[in-house]
């Protein structure tokens, strides 16, 4: 009820504020960091661009495209290899390079298509390490910050020169793309081949004079809700799938019954109205975002001094901090069964998906600051979902430790480290609903194997039995 209120009900008097802008300055004046009249004009332009079906079509293209290109031919090559790799720098390396497409039409390039040592892109880590400084700023004193900045010393240190980094990168692409609209003389996103966020900006603005820091401070804004959000969505959700075989097993099962022929294989037939039929998946994703936001925590500031539903009272400029990771798994919210990762939570008796309202299902913030990109953050979640679950099976590297960093994005503290499997068809066609002839398959892999390759064959039996096992019982890595 005190969300709902802040976000929602009283949205007027829980702003943002000075200290947020002071700690996310790199964000400038975009959307994420302003407030009043500023923040509603971002919103206002960068709703209209997100109703845009050039923009949802930019969007499937761009991922699209990388997968068939680099992410589908790395894991095949890592499978092959049958070697272990870091599903987190893969899906961090992944959406860097879509979300650099989609929002300044160029693609760095930081995902190579087979096992090579992969590249640095020096934006990228400066991108990150500007991330751990904001982190730092949240949990330090800011007469503390503010002066190892000052004196250039601590984390503080590199932070002006990965600001630099970052901003020269941007100011390039923001050039490029003016030389690229006054060369082509092109107006209109009718030019769908060449469409990008900054182009649209450019018209969305409609102001004659190009404000340069405007788009500088939106792109960057874009950059920032784009990438880390959807790899580190990404992450939780194959974690928590490929360590329960029988959702696992569900979700290929409803692929297959909606829309994924036999001989179809790739490119997949993912036609967004298609996606929509995905109910049991959509679940498995809404499950993951509630134990694992990507955004594990929301800072606001009071304007004047209020009482909240809980009858606790809130000074005027006092720093409100409301943890969406705990919102997500408290019991009183969830029931008692809230540490457990259940798609089922979210699908109703006639089998259609539940609507949990946003200050409960907090993932995507609630009231007029909720998420803009909430619809193409699911597509993008089932696109990647469907192509990689109908092709791979991914081995948790055992005895892994995985759990959440602590910082301003939920990633793995020590990434996420897998074996790929090619997916094995006659598995994928029976295994559910489960056959009693499952029962019999742990079997299989006592027998001695005719053909190397068939030891991933072996792995996925190993896990299909383990699903025969009742207990799905998350171990919750507390925060
Ligand atoms: C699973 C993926 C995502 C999650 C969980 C997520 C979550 C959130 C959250 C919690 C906020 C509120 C942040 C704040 O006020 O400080 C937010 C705002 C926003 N998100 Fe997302 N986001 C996701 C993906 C995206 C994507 C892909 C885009 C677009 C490229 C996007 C665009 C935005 C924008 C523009 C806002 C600012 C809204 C405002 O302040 O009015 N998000 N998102």
């Amino acid at each position: 009820m005190n969300v709902q209120h802040i976000t929602t009900k009283n949205f007027d008097n829980y702003i943002k504020g000075s200290d947020f802008h002071e700690i996310f300055e790199v964000l400038g004046d975009g959307i994420f960091n302003s407030d009043s009249h500023k923040w509603k004009r971002n919103r206002d332009i960068l709703h209209s661009l997100f109703r845009k079906s050039s923009f949802e079509s930019l969007v499937v293209k761009t991922i699209h495209k990388k997968l068939e290109s680099c992410l589908v031919p790395l894991l095949n090559d890592v499978s092959e290899l049958r070697t272990i790799v870091d599903l987190q720098d893969i899906f961090q390396r992944f959406s860097f390079d879509n979300i650099c497409s989609i929002v300044l039409g160029s693609d760095p390039n930081s995902l190579p298509n087979k096992l090579i040592v992969f590249p640095e892109v020096t934006f990228e880590k400066a991108f990150n390490k500007v991330e751990d400084v904001i982190f730092y700023r949240h949990i330090v004193p800011r007469f503390l910050w503010k002066l190892q900045k000052w004196l250039k010393i601590g984390t503080e240190k590199n932070y002006s020169e990965c600001e630099k980094i970052v901003n020269q990168f941007l100011h390039r692409c923001i050039s490029s793309t003016f030389q690229e609209q006054n060369k082509f003389n092109c107006t209109k996103d009718d030019d769908e081949a060449n469409f990008n966020m900054l182009k649209a900006l450019v018209e969305e603005s409609g102001t004659e004079q190009i404000d340069h820091k405007f788009l500088r401070d939106s792109a960057i804004s874009l950059l920032a809700a784009g990438r880390d959000t959807i790899s580190s969505s990404l992450c939780w959700f194959f974690w928590l799938v490929s360590t329960h075989p029988v959702v696992e097993a569900k979700i290929l099962e409803e692929i297959r019954a909606n829309f994924i022929t036999k001989e179809e294989n790739w490119p997949i037939n993912s036609r967004v109205e298609n996606l929509n039929k995905l109910v049991y998946l959509h679940g498995a994703l809404c499950e993951s975002l509630r134990l694992f936001p990507p955004i594990p925590f929301e800072h606001k500031s009071a304007v004047e001094s209020d009482i909240l539903p809980s009858g606790d009272r809130v000074n005027a400029n006092t720093m409100i901090l409301y943890s969406l990771y705990s919102m997500g798994r408290l019991e009183q919210t969830w029931g008692e069964d809230c540490l457990e990762f259940k798609p089922e939570r979210w699908i109703s008796e006639k089998g259609c998906n539940i609507h949990i309202p946003s200050y409960k299902f907090i993932a995507f913030n609630a009231g007029p600051r909720s998420c803009l990109g909430k619809n193409i953050s699911f597509i993008q979640l089932k696109i990647v979902a469907i192509a990689l679950l109908r092709n791979f099976q991914f081995e948790v590297v055992e005895g892994h430790n995985v759990s959440p960093s602590i910082s301003v994005v939920l990633h793995m503290k020590h990434g996420l480290k897998v074996k790929p499997h090619h997916f094995f068809p006659f598995l994928f066609l029976c295994y559910y609903p489960l056959p009693p002839l499952l029962l019999l398959l742990p079997l299989l892999s006592l027998l001695p194997l005719p053909h190397p390759d068939l030891a991933p064959t072996a792995a996925a039996v190993h896990s299909l039995s383990s699903s025969l096992s009742p207990d799905l019982r998350l171990s919750p890595p507390l925060m």
